[in-house]
This record gives structure tokens, C-alpha cells and sequence, in this order.
């Protein structure tokens, strides 16, 4: 036991230095891969022990038939953790099947034979590698994303509980995973959420033969009763639980007449609220599909573009008149892109937001994404921002004095991992209590970039797709209604500032939910410093 003990002391102390899974598909990916070797150490393990005719015990051996299938083909799949279900199994097995294997077997009072040190060593070798043992609060956030991913894109929960999730196949989620999603929604506001899976688990349980002490039909009603009660419909609950106490089930008397006892028909609510004004319904519209007219559509258009190299031309489609919102396509290679996604995952860092008081930053939800910056000192990367000072005619460069433009942000999206609508700019008056000066200040002095001191705000966004998303992820701008599909080796690019210095509310945009991929941008903020012969100011407009 000790342990285990040891092991979540240990998770929850790196939580404190902001280790988490979630947060990153990448490091899902890995953590897939390490898994792998931990499966082929512990059927060693029990290899060893039958060739020895030692016993292994019931509880190790139902645990290794349990791991054997999942582990197998997720170490075998390289997309595996790129569907949130199946990433969810993923961060389960990490948190209530692996620990119990190591404490069986590496008790601490037990004597560790050959084969038992070498799941230790594994153990320890795959600890490494992953730099943080995924903990509750990723089973946590894991369950929260999938919640949200049902909110944005309606999904068919039937489906995803037998292992489809938008036509793809995944591993089935069994009852008792769909119980604890079930109570996350409960306990995180989603009553309506946790209605859903609670119905779709009792249609479930109608047509199969898992029925244990815990999870039947009578639990999963008295849980849905317990959430039209938590949502006000005492009477409902009280409802719900009618045929249990005509059949007999006497636990439940209790219960049913609690119910009974404070229900006052007058004051409930019809129904249980959609979640609905936690998101921009816009928004969310858009994360789906496109959404302009087809005339609006007909006016817009491609051409090649021109820059100060004559056989160098951009290829520019319009994807939103006004303001003008740019798609570049092929402005970065597929080996370019997976340098910077690769140097990028040695820096990681959890995604932040500015924090409510205007200084510092913090980690939201709304933010759910690892980050690094890439200077400018690599060549590979120089060179992709000299590109975009090409492509844009902006001033892009950057010394330790003073640069025009902010080193690369690379960002790799978590399970579900999405950006909320958001201005670019620093000084956008989200925050009128406090100057932007002090916005500005914040950026530079956080992130040490003492060279941006004095440059502006953020007059421009050039963000590239360094990969393919197969579903969900797209970048959309509710105020202009405007969508831009994630297209590997593409860049959007738009102005944040109006000539007159101020924030173009037009360009409010968000990254939305990532469903199934492993989403990568690269942002490159363009400061205002230096662009006064490109986009001169005009106090007019
Ligand atoms: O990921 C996206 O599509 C948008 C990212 C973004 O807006 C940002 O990082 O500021
Ligand atoms: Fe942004």
C-alpha cells in the first residue's frame, strides 16, 4: 500500500508544478506508447511466475485479462489517444488499474524476485518518460471534456457507449465509466448532461447482461432521481422512483418518501435547463459548420499574391470580406511543421490566459492546450518568420533590442481541448478596470521577452496549421461569421487593430473543441512597431 500512497503523494505534488495529461494530446500519445511496455512487463511477470509454478493470484490475473486487449491495440494504433473515449480509458487505466498491478506485486513487504524487479525497473523507466503520472484530476478533466464535446457537436451517446464516436470506431465505455461520467456531470452544473448519459445507460442496460450489486437498473434510477431533484423537479425524482418501490425494492421507501415529502408541484421547473449560456450559441453553430449564405459564400475568392521576391507568391483565399480574414495555403512543409511541432513539445507548458486583475496569467478551462515559444535564433524557424513578414508585407523581425513581431507560440490542444472566444490584442478593454499598459507589461515581463517592450499591441495574427484534425478544432470568428477549417501547412491571417489603434471587435475568435486529432497551431503575433508603411494609422477609421 505504501506504495500506491507514494505514488498519488507524488502526482499530487507535481499537480502543484502543473503536470497534467489532459491538457495535451501529444503527451497522451506518448503515454499510449509507454504503456505498452508496462503490458509486456507484467505478462512477463506472470509468465515467469507459472513457468516457476508460483501462483498468481485471482486478482492479478482478471487484471491482466482486463489491460491485455485495450493496452494491445492502443500501443499498436498510433492514433489511439486521438479519440477522447478512447483517451479516457487511457487515463483510467493509469489511475485504477496500473497502481493496483504495482501494488500486488511490489509490495512493500513482499520479496521481489527477477521478474517483479524487472516491472519495477519498467515501472520506473516508463515514470520517466512520461514525466507525470496521470491522477483524478485528469480522469476529472477528461470526463468534463467529454461532457463539452456532447454539448458542442450533439453526438450520439448510444453510439459513443458501444464504441463509435462520429463514425469512428473506439473502445465501448462500460457501465461503471458511464456512472463516473455521470457524476462529474452532476457535480460540474451539467444536470441536463448527466440526464442524457443516465437515460442512455438504462437504455443500455436493457439490452445487456451486466448486471452486478452496483450497477442495475435500480441504482441507475435512484441516481437519476437524485439529479431532477439537484435540478429542482423533487417531484420527478419522486416520480422516477414509483415502479421501484411497487416492485419490492424496500431500500428505496426511504428515499421515495423524502421525495414525496418536499415536493411543491407549483415551484418545479418543466425541465432541466440546456446548458446553454456557458457558450456563445454562435459559437457553437459555427464549431459545427459553416454557416455564411450561399451568396455570401459566392463573393469570395482566391488569387496568387505578390511579394518582394518576384517568383515567390502567396496562394490567398478570402474566407471573410470584412474584415478581410486570409487562408494562406502551403506556406509551411510537413517537415517544416513537424520540426516546430517537435521542439515545441521539449518546452511544453500549460496554455494560460491573462488573469482577471490584468496582471499575470493564470490556467482556465477556457484554455485547454499545452504552449511553447520558438525564437527566432533556429534557422528553420527564422526562416518561417521571415515567410510570413513575405507573405504579409508586415515587419516581422526580431533582435534583442527591440522586434516587430513575438517568437512563434506552438500550441498542441488537450482532449477537447479548445480556445474561447478571445481578442488577440493585449489592450482589448475586456479589462476597462485597468489600462492595457499594464496588459502589455504583463506579456513582456511573463514570458521574458524584454525586447517587445515598447512595440505595440498585437496589430496582426498569423496562425499556421502544423496538422490535419480529423474532427472538430476549426477556427471561427462569431462576431463575422466566419469559419476557418484546420488545414495542415495553411496559416489564417487577419488584422486585431483598427487604424486607429483600437481592438476590431470583429475579430472575437476562438479555437473550437478538438473532437478526435491532435490539433498543433502556431501563432505569430505582429506587433505595431514598425508597420507604418504597410498599415499607416488613420484616427478615422
Ligand atoms: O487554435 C485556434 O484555432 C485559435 C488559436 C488562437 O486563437 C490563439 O492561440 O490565440
Ligand atoms: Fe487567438
Amino acid at each position: 500500500m505504501k506504495f500506491v500512497w507514494t505514488l498519488s503523494y507524488v502526482c499530487s505534488f507535481l499537480h502543484i508544478l502543473g503536470g497534467e495529461i489532459f491538457s495535451s494530446v501529444y503527451k497522451l500519445s506518448i503515454l499510449a506508447k509507454e504503456e505498452g511496455k508496462l503490458l509486456e512487463a507484467f505478462k512477463k511477470y506472470v509468465t515467469i511466475q507459472n513457468n516457476d509454478q508460483k501462483s498468481v493470484s485471482f486478482e492479478l490475473q482478471r487484471l491482466l485479462n482486463d489491460l491485455e486487449p485495450p493496452v494491445s491495440q492502443s500501443y499498436q494504433d498510433p492514433k489511439y489517444a486521438e479519440n477522447p473515449i478512447n483517451a479516457y480509458h487511457l487515463i483510467g487505466r493509469f489511475v485504477y488499474k496500473w497502481p493496483v498491478v504495482f501494488a500486488i506485486i511490489l509490495c512493500e513487504d513482499c520479496e521481489l524476485d527477477e521478474a517483479a524487479l524487472h516491472l519495477n525497473m519498467t515501472y520506473q523507466t516508463v515514470n520517466a518518460n512520461i514525466d507525470y503520472w496521470p491522477d483524478d484530476y485528469d480522469v476529472k478533466a477528461t470526463a468534463q471534456a467529454l461532457l463539452r464535446l456532447r454539448i458542442f457537436y450533439y453526438f450520439n451517446i448510444d453510439e459513443v457507449i458501444n464504441g463509435v464516436l462520429f463514425g469512428e470506431h473506439c473502445q465501448p465505455l462500460n457501465p461503471s465509466q458511464i456512472i463516473k461520467l455521470i457524476r462529474i456531470a452532476a457535480d460540474s452544473s451539467m444536470l441536463h448532461e448527466a440526464r442524457l448519459w443516465c437515460e442512455a445507460l438504462l437504455r443500455k442496460l436493457q439490452f445487456s447482461s451486466h448486471l452486478d450489486e452496483y450497477i442495475n437498473e435500480a441504482a441507475i434510477l435512484r441516481l437519476l432521481a437524485t439529479i431532477f431533484n439537484k435540478a429542482g423537479m423533487v417531484g420527478r425524482a419522486a416520480d422516477i422512483l414509483v415502479p421501484l418501490t411497487q416492485s419490492g425494492h424496500s431500500e428505496i421507501d426511504q428515499e421515495y418518501e423524502f421525495y414525496k415529502n418536499i415536493v411543491n408541484e407549483t415551484s418545479e421547473p418543466p425541465d432541466i435547463p440546456l446548458v446553454t449560456d456557458e457558450y456563445d450559441s454562435q459559437y457553437k453553430q459555427l464549431c459545427r459548420e459553416n454557416r455564411k449564405t450561399p451568396q455570401e459564400l459566392s463573393e469570395l475568392y482566391c488569387y496568387l499574391s505578390n511579394t518582394s521576391i518576384p517568383y515567390y507568391k502567396g496562394k490567398v483565399e478570402i474566407v471573410n470580406l470584412q474584415p478581410v480574414i486570409y487562408l494562406f495555403h502551403d506556406v509551411i512543409s510537413n517537415d517544416e511543421a513537424a520540426y516546430f511541432r517537435n521542439e515545441a513539445t521539449k518546452k511544453f507548458e500549460r496554455s494560460v490566459v491573462l488573469g482577471d486583475d490584468g496582471k499575470g496569467f493564470k490556467t482556465d478551462k477556457v484554455r485547454v492546450s499545452q504552449t511553447a515559444w520558438l525564437f527566432d535564433n533556429i534557422g528553420i524557424v527564422k526562416r518561417a518568420t521571415r515567410r510570413v513578414g513575405l507573405l504579409t508585407g508586415l515587419v516581422t523581425t526580431s533582435s534583442t533590442n527591440s522586434s516587430n513581431a513575438e517568437p512563434f507560440q506552438i500550441v498542441n490542444y488537450g482532449i477537447g481541448g479548445m480556445y474561447n472566444p478571445h481578442f488577440d490584442t493585449l489592450n482589448s478593454g475586456l479589462d476597462k478596470a485597468r489600462p492595457g499598459d499594464e496588459r502589455l507589461r504583463s506579456v513582456v515581463e511573463a514570458n521574458g521577452l524584454p525586447e517587445l517592450r515598447g512595440t505595440g499591441d498585437r496589430i496582426a495574427t498569423w496562425l499556421y496549421y502544423l496538422n490535419d484534425v480529423e474532427v472538430g478544432g476549426a477556427t471561427v470568428f462569431p462576431n463575422i461569421n466566419t469559419r476557418v477549417p484546420v488545414i495542415k501547412g495553411a496559416a489564417a491571417f487577419w488584422y486585431n487593430l483598427l487604424p486607429r489603434g483600437q481592438t476590431d471587435n470583429r475579430t472575437l475568435h476562438a479555437g473550437c473543441p478538438v473532437v478526435i486529432g491532435s490539433k498543433w497551431v502556431g501563432n505569430k503575433w505582429i506587433r505595431e512597431a514598425g508597420q507604418m508603411f504597410k498599415r499607416p494609422c488613420d484616427i478615422h477609421m
